[in-house]
């Protein structure tokens, strides 16, 4: 089966900071893939190079099979950025139908995926509530509704539980496996070592260099570890 992501010698400087150093890295459909690395280590710039926000110094980005920047490869991706972008003097609800609207849904489509991503996130309750008035978290569950209201055939979520009680992001975390069980293709940045565990793969950063990449039994084998914590210690880059 051919890559959902093939990012190919990708290097990045701004200015003189070399932000990224020839990463390679491939992830296969159906996978959640998990990027880790502590603060700075070049994981946003590496999601806006794979995205095609950003154009890379060096290497290339293919999405399914496409040369990333690409609009309508861009369509069939759901991007949650760290901070929200969300409309705060409209409603959950009409956020929402302004994300589906976007992304050409057609209005009955629109209205049953909405309800059901507002459900996903636990929002129905608060659905006719202006976004001003919601909590850090609640804007955090809201904009990961709003990732995946077109049913993208791949998720890229920078940070998506941050703010997010525990007892949700279980529920969240749930979904995103059932997700991929659907064919369907999750990349994630976090910095929680249990949402790590969850991944089916990992890559960890440091410095704008990947140190290691795999499975996390394969991370563990790799120097013997009983915990990814340990993995993390061991190549010096405890996520922050
Ligand atoms: N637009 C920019 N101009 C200049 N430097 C930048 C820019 N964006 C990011 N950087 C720098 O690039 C480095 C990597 O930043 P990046 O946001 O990719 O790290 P990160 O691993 O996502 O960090 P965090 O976990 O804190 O979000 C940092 O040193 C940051 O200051």
């Amino acid at each position: 089966m051919d890559e959902a992501v093939k990012l190919t010698h990708i290097s990045h400087t701004f200015g003189r900071l070399h932000v990224l150093i020839d990463v390679s890295i491939t992830i296969d459909p159906g996978v959640i893939f998990g990027l880790l690395g502590p603060s700075g280590s070049g994981k946003t710039t590496l999601i806006k190079v794979l995205l095609g926000i950003l154009k890379p110094t060096l290497g290339q980005s293919i999405v399914q099979g496409t040369r990333m920047p690409s609009l309508s490869e861009l369509q069939r991706i759901g991007f949650m950025a760290q901070s929200d972008a969300l409309y705060p003097e409209l409603t959950a609800q009409e956020n929402m139908e302004y994300f589906a609207s976007i992304s050409g849904m057609t209005r009955s489509a629109a209205k049953t995926r909405i309800k059901t991503c507002l459900e996903t996130v636990d929002l129905t309750s608060s659905a006719n509530k202006q976004v001003n008035k919601f909590s850090g978290g609640m804007k955090r569950r809201l904009s990961l509704a709003a990732a995946l209201v077109h049913d993208p055939e791949i998720l890229v979520l920078d940070e998506p539980t941050v703010g997010i009680d525990p007892i949700l992001r279980e529920s969240i975390w749930t979904e995103f496996h059932r997700l991929t069980q659907e064919g369907k293709t999750i990349i994630v940045t976090t910095h929680v070592m249990d949402e790590a565990e969850k991944c089916d793969q990992l890559a960890l950063l440091r410095e704008g260099r990947v140190i290691v990449q795999g499975t996390v039994e394969h991370l563990k084998h790799s120097i013997e570890a009983l915990t990814l914590e340990e993995v993390f210690l061991h190549y010096g880059g405890m996520p922050s």
